[in-house]
This record gives structure tokens, sequence and C-alpha cells, in this order.
């Protein structure tokens, strides 16, 4: 099992009241499939993808990612493992704005203190359809261009699993489509394991299964769902809450 959290909590005690995040959060996240995670805003999405990808440590459960239990890590070890391990995907890109492309792509291996084999930046840049923009900056590029460089990025150090978290809420909706295509070839093609929070339904039937998220709780989890069903479901949960 790549990703696997168990009875996952999260209890946020920074403000005067405890927020429960998170409230026993369960499932696995198999090889080479495409999740996504949806439900009404504050229902915990985004504190299950940080739980989950190590960025934050759960109040209660467990996460484990590729057989190593999370916790059971230091601070070091942890950092290794999401450097290693671990593929981030943002709304925002988060390029940085003064390197290339080839650069930006290259960032993960560099950070590692690790230089990327010969030709492995320019495969790369070819799997997401952007060799010829190696020596390009980010504000040379389009909104979908710099996106596509943000998944060669994750893609770069052939991650156990990449987290996407909206990874289409800053695009139109043609080079959303794009992306998402993108993002389900590395699944059909590479066998990579990918879990995106998405608002969008469109965005979410083209994951194989759809987990919906309502007070910090699973509420219903559907496979093989589209758009329409997903907005559906989304609309009934949103009117509940
Ligand atoms: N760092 C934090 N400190 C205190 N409370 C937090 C923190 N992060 C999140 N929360 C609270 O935890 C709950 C879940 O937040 P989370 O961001 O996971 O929801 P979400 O489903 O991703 O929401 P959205 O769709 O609006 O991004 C919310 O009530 C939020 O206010």
């Amino acid at each position: 099992m790549t990703v696997s959290l168990r009875d996952v909590r999260m209890i946020y005690r920074t403000g005067p009241r405890p927020v429960p995040a998170l409230d026993g959060v369960s499932v696995r996240f198999p090889p080479a499939t495409f999740s996504a995670v949806m439900g009404p805003s504050g229902s915990g999405k985004s504190t299950l993808l940080h739980c989950a990808a190590g960025l934050e440590r759960p109040t209660g459960g467990t996460v484990s990612i590729a057989g190593t239990t999370l916790g059971d890590l230091g601070e070091t070890a942890l950092t290794r493992l999401r450097r290693d391990r671990i593929g981030f995907i943002f709304q925002a890109f988060n390029l940085v704005s003064s390197l290339t492309a080839a650069q930006n792509v290259a960032l993960p291996l560099r950070l590692a203190g690790r230089r990327p084999a010969a030709g492995a930046v320019t495969a790369a840049l070819a799997e997401v359809g952007l060799a010829d923009r190696a020596g390009h900056r980010p504000s040379e590029l389009s909104g979908g261009e710099q996106q596509r460089v943000a998944v060669a990025r994750a893609l770069i150090t052939r991650p156990a699993v990449i987290f996407a978290d909206e990874p289409t809420g800053a695009l139109d909706n043609r080079t959303s489509r794009q992306v998402l295509e993108l993002l389900r070839a590395l699944v059909d093609e590479h066998g990579q394991t990918i879990v995106m929070v998405t608002h969008d339904p469109v965005a979410a039937a083209v994951a194989d299964r759809v987990l919906m998220l309502a007070d910090g709780r699973l509420a219903g989890e559907f496979t093989e769902a589209d758009a329409g069903a997903i907005a559906a479901r989304m609309t009934a949960l949103e009117s509940a809450c």
C-alpha cells in the first residue's frame, strides 16, 4: 500500500477553542491509483493532505508511506522522506521565478545534494510536453505550462506518491484539461500514485475514485463517477453542512 492512514485525528489548538479538523479518518491509497479528495470548505481536505504528506503531524492515528510509519521518524528523517519519496503540486505552481524550467525541475535533486542523471531533466520536461522550453523562466511560460513544469519537478525524484492541492484551481478549462490528462497519463502509463484535493467535479471525475469529506470524516467514496454525479453529491453535502 503506497499511503495508508489509520484513524487519523487532528485537533488544532491555536485559537481560543480547539478545532477538530480530522476526526478519525482511515483510508488507503493503493499504488498506481488516482484519488480525488473533495468536500465542503473547512471539511478537512488540506489537513488530510498535509498529514498524509508528513507536512503536519496528526494529533492521533498513524500515517505510513511505502511501508514507513511517519510518526516513527524524527524531523530530519521526515524531511528526507518528503524530499525523496513525495512529489508536491500546488495551485500556485510555486516555481522559483529566477530559475529556468530545467533548473526548477532539477531543484529537488539539487536540494538533496544530488546531481540529476544525464538527460533526466530533459526527459521529465519531455514527459510533460515541454522539452523545447527548458531555458524559459516561469514569467515566459503560460499558467498551464508553469503547472506542467511543476509536474515535471514533482516527477524528477520518481516519488512513491504525488500530492496535488488544487492543481487546476488557477487554470482555465482548456489548460486544466491538459494538466488533468497529463496526471491521468502518469498513473496509466507510469504507475504513478496521485492524491489530489479539488473543488472541481470535472477534475475529480478524471480520478479513479473520489473521497468525500464532511466535518473531518469520510462521508462517502465512489468510483467511475461522472462530473454530474460528483457535483450532485457535493451539493447535497454542502446543504447538509
Ligand atoms: N493551522 C490551523 N490552525 C487552526 N485551525 C486550522 C488550521 N488549519 C486548518 N484549520 C481549521 O481546520 C478545519 C479544516 O481546515 P482545512 O483547511 O483542512 O479544510 P479544507 O476542506 O481544505 O477547506 P477549503 O476547501 O476551504 O480549503 C477548518 O475549520 C479550519 O479553520
